[in-house]
C-alpha cells in the first residue's frame, strides 16, 4: 500500500515520536534521515553519539576496557548534536567531528562504550531530552529506541536486511575501498560485540518489522512511511 498524502502535513500538532531500530548497514540512518524530511521532523541519530563518545575518549588517553571511565567520560563529554535531518554536525567540546567519528578506527572501537552500562544509562538520558527537545516530532535511530529509549513511541520499527544486503551497501557506501574481511569485521563482528547489551535482531512486542533486503531506497522509506500512517490511525 503506498499512500498518497503529504507527509509533511501529516499529525502536526500531535506527537509523532517515530522509532527505527536495526542492525548495522540496513538503512537506519540514511532512510531515518529521508522520512524525517518528508515527515517535516526533527532526526535523531543516537550512533553518533556513541561514536562521539569513543573519540572522546581516545583523544583523552581513556582506557576503553575501564567501564568506570568510560562512564565519567559518557557524563563530562560537551556534546552537542544536530536533529536537523538537513544540516548533520557532531561537535565534542565545541569541535566539528562530524567526519571524524565515521573513521574506521572509530568504527571499531565504539562496541566498548556501547557495552558500558553506565555510559549506556546516560547516553539514554541525554537521548529521551532530545526527544522531547524536538517537541515530540522526531524520527529516532539505534538499536534500542524502540525498546529503552522511546518504547511509548507513535511508532516502532526494526529496519533488517539480509546479511549479504548490508555487506554489499556498506562496502559501496566506503567507495569499495574495504576488503571483504574489513567490511565483516565493520558490520557483522561489531553486531555480534552490541548484541550482548540490546536486541536489534527481533523485534519486540509491537514493533514492525521491514525487511528491505529487496527493496530499494525509496521503496523502503516508503515503506517506513506507510507503517508511520498505519500506526497512527
Ligand atoms: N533499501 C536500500 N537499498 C539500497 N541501499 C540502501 C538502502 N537502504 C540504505 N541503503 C544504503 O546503504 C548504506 C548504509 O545505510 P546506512 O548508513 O543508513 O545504514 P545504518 O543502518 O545506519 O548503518 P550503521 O548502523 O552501521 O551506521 C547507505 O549508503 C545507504 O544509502
Ligand atoms: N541506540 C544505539 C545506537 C548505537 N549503538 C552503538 C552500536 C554501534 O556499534 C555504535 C555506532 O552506531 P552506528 O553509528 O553504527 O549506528 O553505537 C547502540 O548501542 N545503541
Amino acid at each position: 500500500m503506498t499512500v498518497e498524502r503529504n507527509p509533511a502535513e501529516f499529525r502536526l500538532g500531535k506527537p509523532l515520536v517515530v522509532a527505527i531500530d536495526g542492525p548495522s548497514g540496513s538503512g537506519k540512518s540514511s532512510i531515518s534521515r529521508e522520512a524525517a524530511r518528508r515527515l517535516r521532523a526533527a532526526y535523531l541519530d543516537t550512533g553518533a553519539m556513541y561514536r562521539a563518545v569513543t573519540l572522546y575518549c581516545m583523544e583523552a588517553g581513556i582506557d576503553l576496557e575501564d567501564a568506570a571511565a568510560v562512564e565519567a567520560a559518557a557524563r563530562a563529554a560537551d556534546i552537542e548534536l544536530s536533529t536537523s535531518p538537513d544540516a548533520e554536525f557532531v561537535r565534542v567540546s565545541g569541535r566539528d567531528v562530524t567526519d571524524a567519528i565515521r573513521e574506521p578506527i572509530v568504527s571499531s572501537s565504539v562496541s566498548a562504550v556501547a557495552t558500558t552500562l553506565g555510559a549506556r544509562a546516560e547516553l539514554v538520558r541525554r537521548q529521551q531530552q532530545l526527544i522531547k527537545d524536538s517537541g515530540l516530532r522526531i524520527v529516532a535511530e539505534g538499536r534500542d529506541i524502540t525498546t529503552v529509549v522511546a518504547p511509548l513511541a507513535e511508532v516502532r520499527i526494526l529496519l533488517t536486511a539480509s546479511e549479504e544486503a548490508r555487506l554489499r551497501r556498506r562496502g559501496v557506501q566506503l567507495g569499495g575501498t574495504q576488503s571483504a574481511a574489513q567490511l565483516k569485521e565493520q558490520v557483522i563482528t561489531r553486531d555480534a560485540k552490541d548484541s550482548t547489551v540490546v536486541n536489534f535482531q527481533q523485534a519486540a512486542d509491537g514493533v514492525v518489522t521491514i525487511d528491505s533486503s529487496d527493496l530499494d531506497f525509496e521503496e523502503t522509506v516508503q515503506a517506513v512511511l506507510d507503517v508511520v500512517y498505519a500506526s497512527t490511525h
